[in-house]
Order: structure tokens, then C-alpha cells, then sequence
């Protein structure tokens, strides 16, 4: 049981790029917390950092109320899953998972009833004889936490642990984590680029971006309270429409919003949309054609560009380039391709930005 502190961390490459630029979050004892961004921004790096694999250039982590930054990874108390697995070819199950313990001279006994026990809580009690090889990706990967578990560790860490496993496993395996994970109440940090995972694992999740955090929160009001256009446009799929509003047009129908004389970047996020002729007060109004059209059962997205010529509605000529705008409507049901809509939005569904993105507006 540990809280996990980073305080101003900070990593400085050899050659001299600044891969994290001055982190500060925590952990609390028994949370999970995601680490989501794009490729590049620093995610495995800030992890492996806490791991203790990757030294720390400056700024302290604390695992436990102990600052970790000279202690050895073998002595940190924490069980890292990796990608790749990483287990041993030629050892069978229950070799592989009392690895680590044989190697901390712990006595057979306890060993055996920790192997065990880790594999009946993850349903490998039958394959304790195979080896690896003559398991499928999601039994590998199980093996690959029961080792972690194995070592009753303060803090779990893993990194991108189903990037390997196909889209129906994925999802299967996400949810045996969180359930693994609230049954233990061990501390997690989870490295991914996959925002899905990321909303749904997470009791805290840190969204990077270039080596800094953009925004750390509970992952439902991140979506709803996106703090820059980065985070609005990487948390939700598909992502959040962003218009630049350099039309008076848009802004006259943004007129009674308060909030409108400092903003730069109008954001709705493709599920707040209405297909209406009516109107919605205080709300915004968009013109567009239909260009495509996904059905995918459940729900439709319907993809349209705005009409410069619009009468009362989107644009002048010259003032509001025209983009691409994602709508998405329950069922299956939605317009023709090269028919014209007009898509709503209701003020409370309107999302804010100063022009150059860092800065939300408003509540
Ligand atoms: N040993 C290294 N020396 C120099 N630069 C490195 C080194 N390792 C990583 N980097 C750089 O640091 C940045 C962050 O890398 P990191 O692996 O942490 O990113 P990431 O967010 O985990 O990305 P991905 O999702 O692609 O794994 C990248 O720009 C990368 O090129």
C-alpha cells in the first residue's frame, strides 16, 4: 500500500532532449492512474522513471513516503507488466511466475501458495505445467501479471500491457484488470496511447503531450471539462469538432454567451449535435452537407462540410474557413449523402477555447 508523489521530474536524454519537462502529480494509496498521449510524449519514459530503469534528471518521485531516486528498481517495491511479456520460453507457468521469488530466496512454501493463489484469481490454475508457447496472447499476458502479482508488490506499473492482444481481447482484459486491480487495491500506474483504455481504467488520468501534463483529473470531467484543444481533440472519439471563430456570424449567434468576447476556438463534441430546423436559444447553428456517412449499428456519424453561403447560419465568405464537421446520432437511422442539415447545439453543450488552444473559457 503506497501513495506515488512526482515532484518537478524531469529527464534530460543523453545528446541533450528534454524528454519530460517537469512533472508534478500523486497517486493515491490504492488509485489507478493512466498516463495517456500521443507517441513521443513521454509516457514510457516517465514511467520507467518510477520504475527506476531510467535515471531522473531532476525533481524527486516518492513511492511510499520514500524518495526512490537513488534505490535500485529491485528494491522499490514495484512489479512492472510490459508489452511484451517478457517471460521466460523455457519455464513452464509456475516457474515463471515463482522467478522473481526464488530469486529473493523466499522459502517453497510460501512461494507455491502465492503461485497458486495468483493463479486461481486469474484462471490459470489448469496451465501451471505449460509454457508459454502452448498458451494464446491473453493467457501469456495473465502469466505476465500473476507474476507481478505474485510479488504482493506496493505498486504495480504497466506499460501498453494489451498493445499485442486483438480488439475483443483487448476489451477482455482490460476489464480483468480493473477488476483485478480493485480487488488487490494495489497502487497502478498505466502507460497507453489508447484513450479508451485510458477513460475506462483510470481513477486519475494524465493526459501528456511534448513532456508535460495537459491536464490530470477524474477522466469524466476531462471529457466534459477539456482544459486546452489538445486534450479536447485527443479524449473522445471521434474527436471534438474545433472551429476557429473569426466569423461575426458565429459570433453574433454567441452573442448572450458571456464567455465569448475571450474566445478564440469554438468546440461541440459530435454527440451534442441535434439535426434541427428549430433553433435553440443561445445555442449554435451549423450548415453543412453531407459528404459520409458510417453506420455502425448503434449509432451513425454523419460527416459534413460547412456551406459558406448559408443564409443566417454558418459563415461569410473569407471569415470562417469551411471544415469538416463529425456528427454523431443514435441508430441507425440519419440523412442521405449531398443532402443539407443543419446541425444545433445547445449553449451548455459549447466548449470555449482562447485562440491559440492552451486555455479553457470559463466553467
Ligand atoms: N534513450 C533515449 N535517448 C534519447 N531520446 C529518447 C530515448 N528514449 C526515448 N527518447 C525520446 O523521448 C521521447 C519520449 O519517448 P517515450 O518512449 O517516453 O514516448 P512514449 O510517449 O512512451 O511514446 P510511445 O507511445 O511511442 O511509446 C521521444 O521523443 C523519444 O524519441
Amino acid at each position: 500500500m503506497a501513495n506515488v508523489t512526482l515532484r518537478n521530474v524531469r529527464k534530460t536524454y543523453v545528446g541533450g532532449f528534454e524528454a519530460i519537462k517537469g512533472i508534478d502529480f500523486e497517486v493515491g494509496d490504492g488509485q489507478f492512474c493512466v498516463l495517456v498521449g500521443p507517441s513521443g510524449c513521454g509516457k514510457s519514459t516517465l514511467l520507467r522513471m518510477v520504475a527506476g530503469l531510467e535515471t531522473i534528471t531532476g525533481g524527486e518521485i516518492d513511492i511510499g513516503g520514500r524518495v526512490v531516486n537513488q534505490i535500485e528498481p529491485a528494491d522499490r517495491d514495484i512489479a512492472m507488466v510490459f508489452q511484451n511479456y517478457a517471460l521466460y520460453p523455457h519455464m513452464s507457468v509456475y516457474n515463471n511466475m515463482a522467478y522473481g521469488l526464488r530469486n529473493r530466496r523466499m522459502p517453497e512454501p510460501e512461494i507455491k501458495t502465492r503461485v497458486e493463489e495468483a493463479a486461481r484469481i486469474l484462471e490459470l490454475a489448469a496451465m501451471l505445467d505449460r509454457k508459454p508457447r502452448q498458451l494464446s496472447g491473453g493467457q501469456r499476458q495473465r502469466v505476465a501479471m500473476g507474476r507481478a502479482i505474485v510479488r504482493q508488490p506496493k505498486v504495480f506499473l504497466f506499460d501498453e500491457p494489451l498493445s499485442n492482444l486483438d480488439a475483443k481481447l483487448r476489451i477482455a482484459m482490460r476489464v480483468e484488470i480493473r477488476k483485478l486491480q480493485r480487488r488487490l487495491s494495489t497502487t497502478s500506474i498505466y502507460v497507453t496511447h489508447d484513450q479508451l483504455e485510458a477513460m475506462t481504467l483510470a481513477d486519475i488520468l494524465v493526459v501528456m503531450n511534448g513532456g508535460q501534463v495537459e491536464q490530470i483529473g477524474n477522466p469524466l470531467e476531462i471529457y466534459q471539462k477539456p482544459a486546452t484543444t489538445f486534450v479536447a481533440s485527443f479524449i473522445g472519439a471521434p474527436p471534438m469538432n474545433l472551429m476557429p471563430l473569426r466569423s461575426d456570424e458565429i459570433r453574433s449567434q454567441l452573442a448572450g454567451d458571456s464567455r465569448a468576447g475571450e474566445a478564440g476556438i469554438l468546440g461541440i463534441r459530435p454527440e451534442d449535435f441535434v439535426i434541427t430546423d428549430e433553433t435553440i436559444t443561445g445555442g449554435v447553428a451549423l450548415g453543412l452537407t453531407v459528404e459520409a456517412i458510417e453506420r455502425v449499428g448503434a449509432e451513425t456519424f454523419v460527416y459534413g462540410t460547412r456551406q459558406k453561403e448559408e443564409q443566417g447560419v454558418a459563415t461569410t465568405p473569407g471569415e470562417l474557413p469551411p471544415g469538416e464537421i463529425i456528427v454523431r446520432i443514435p441508430g441507425a437511422v440519419g440523412p442521405a449523402i449531398g443532402e443539407r442539415i443543419r446541425a444545433v447545439a445547445a449553449p451548455d453543450k459549447l466548449h470555449l477555447f482562447t485562440a491559440d488552444g492552451r486555455k479553457r473559457i470559463g466553467s
